[in-house]
C-alpha cells in the first residue's frame, strides 16, 4: 500500500479519528459537509498537525505523533489541487504549468511539460491568462501545475465542486484518462458528490461524523446495503461494469454485462468501449417471476444476497447479478408480501432510463 493513515485530531466537540490505506489509482474520500475529509487531507498535505496518529507514503514516515517526527510540506513531494484552481494570475498558462515544474525533485520520474499540454487538452490556451479561462480550464492547468511538480501522491479536494454540470462533464474524461493512464500516480480524492465518486474512484472510503464507516473496492462498497444511509437513499446503487455492443437507429445502446444484455439510451462511448454504470437502487424493481409485457426491456435474473432493513418503511436489498452485485430499494411491506429472503432467485427490472448519460464513464 502506498498510503497508509490514521489522523487523531479534536476540534471543540468534533473528534476526528480516521485511519485507512490506498493504494495505486483514486481513492476517494466522500462524506457530506463537515464529515472530516479536508481535515485528513490537510494532515496528508503537511498542512495540519494533528494531534495523533501517522502517515506513511511509500514506506517513508510523514508525520507520527509518538515519534515526534513532521515532514514539512514543502519535503513532502505531494501535488495538491484545491477547489479554486488558485492560478498565478499575472502568469501565462505555460509560465503557471511550468511553476510547478520548479518543485519536481531532480530524477522523479514523471510527464513532462508537452504531455501535460497533451494529457489535459490545454494546446489552446496555453499562451493565455488565467483570467480569460472557463473554469473548467482553470481547474485543468491547476492539475498539470501538480503533476509536473512530479508528486508522489495527488491530493485533490473537491476539484469540481465550484464548476457547473457541462464544466465538469468537461474536466471528468482527463480525470479518467489520468486513472488510466501510464503514470500510475495514486490519488487521493476528496468529494461529497456521489456521481463523481461512483464515476472515478477505484477505493471508496465513506467517513461520517469524523470516522470511517465503510471503505473497500468501488464495487464492493457502492453495493453494499449498509453504505445506503451513508450515500443517501436517493444517490446509493450499484456501478457496475459494461461493455458498448451496438449502437441503433432509435438512440437506443446495447451494453453487454455479466448477467446479460442493456438496452440503454443516450450511451456516448464508442462500440467496444468498457464503460461504468450506476444503477441507482430506488430504480430497480424485484418481480418473482420473469414479467411479460412490460415496457421495460431490462430484465435481469439475480439472486438475492441479503436483505437489509432501514430505519423507516424501506428496506435494501443485495444482488447477485452473474458476476456483478446490484442493489435495490423496496418497501419494509414488499420484502414480507414477496418474502423476500437470501437464496432466492429473482428477476430485477431496470428502467431503461435508470442510468443517466452522466454516469456512464470510463
Ligand atoms: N482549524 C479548525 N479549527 C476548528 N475547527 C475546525 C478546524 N478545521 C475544521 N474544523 C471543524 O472540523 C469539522 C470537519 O471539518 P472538515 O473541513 O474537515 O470537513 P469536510 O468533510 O471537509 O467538510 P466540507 O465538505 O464542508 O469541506 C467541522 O466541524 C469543522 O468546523
Amino acid at each position: 500500500m502506498s498510503l497508509d493513515l490514521h489522523i487523531k485530531q479534536q476540534f471543540g466537540d468534533f473528534a476526528l479519528d480516521v485511519a485507512f490505506t490506498a493504494g495505486a489509482g483514486i481513492t476517494a474520500l466522500f462524506g457530506r459537509s463537515g464529515a472530516g475529509k479536508t481535515t485528513v487531507i490537510n494532515a496528508v498535505a503537511g498542512l495540519l498537525r494533528p494531534e495523533g496518529g501517522h502517515v506513511h507514503l511509500q514506506g517513508e514516515t510523514l508525520f507520527d505523533a509518538t515519534r515526534g517526527i513532521f515532514v514539512p510540506p514543502a519535503k513532502r513531494q505531494l501535488g495538491y489541487v484545491f477547489q479554486d484552481a488558485r492560478l498565478f494570475p499575472h502568469l501565462s498558462v505555460v509560465d503557471n504549468l511550468t511553476f510547478g515544474a520548479r518543485y519536481a525533485p531532480s530524477g522523479a520520474a514523471g510527464p513532462d511539460l508537452a504531455d501535460v499540454i497533451k494529457l489535459l487538452g490545454l494546446e489552446h490556451v496555453q499562451n493565455r491568462a488565467p483570467n480569460t479561462l472557463s473554469g473548467g480550464e482553470k481547474q485543468r492547468v491547476a492539475l498539470g501545475r501538480a503533476l509536473l511538480s512530479r508528486p508522489r501522491l495527488l491530493l485533490m479536494d473537491e476539484p469540481l465542486a465550484s464548476l457547473d454540470g457541462p464544466r465538469k462533464q468537461e474536466i471528468l474524461p482527463y480525470l479518467e484518462r489520468l486513472r488510466d493512464g501510464p503514470l500510475g500516480l495514486p490519488i487521493l480524492y476528496v468529494s461529497h458528490a456521489v456521481d463523481e465518486v461512483a464515476r472515478l474512484a477505484d477505493t471508496l472510503v465513506l467517513v461520517q461524523d469524523g470516522r470511517v464507516r465503510a471503505d473497500g473496492p468501488l464495487f464492493e462498497v457502492m453495493s453494499d446495503p449498509a453504505a445506503v444511509p451513508l450515500l443517501g437513499v436517493r444517490e446509493a446503487g450499484a456501478v457496475i461494469e459494461a461493455d458498448v455492443l451496438e449502437h441503433a437507429d432509435d438512440g437506443l445502446s446495447t451494453l453487454r454485462i455479466s448477467a446479460g444484455q442493456l438496452e440503454l439510451p443516450g450511451v456516448q462511448a464508442p462500440v467496444g468501449a468498457r464503460v461504468r454504470l450506476r444503477v441507482l437502487a430506488q430504480d430497480v424493481i424485484l418481480s418473482l417471476d420473469r414479467p411479460d409485457g412490460l415496457s421495460s426491456v431490462n430484465i435481469l435474473p439475480v439472486v438475492i444476497e441479503a436483505v437489509h432493513p432501514g430505519d423507516g418503511p424501506g428496506a435494501a436489498i443485495a444482488l447477485r447479478a452473474g458476476n456483478d452485485r446490484l442493489l435495490a430499494r423496496v418497501t419494509a411491506r414488499a420484502v414480507a408480501e414477496l418474502r423476500l429472503k437470501p437464496g432466492l432467485h429473482c428477476h430485477a427490472i431496470l428502467k431503461a432510463t435508470t442510468v443517466a448519460p452522466g454516469s456512464i464513464g470510463r
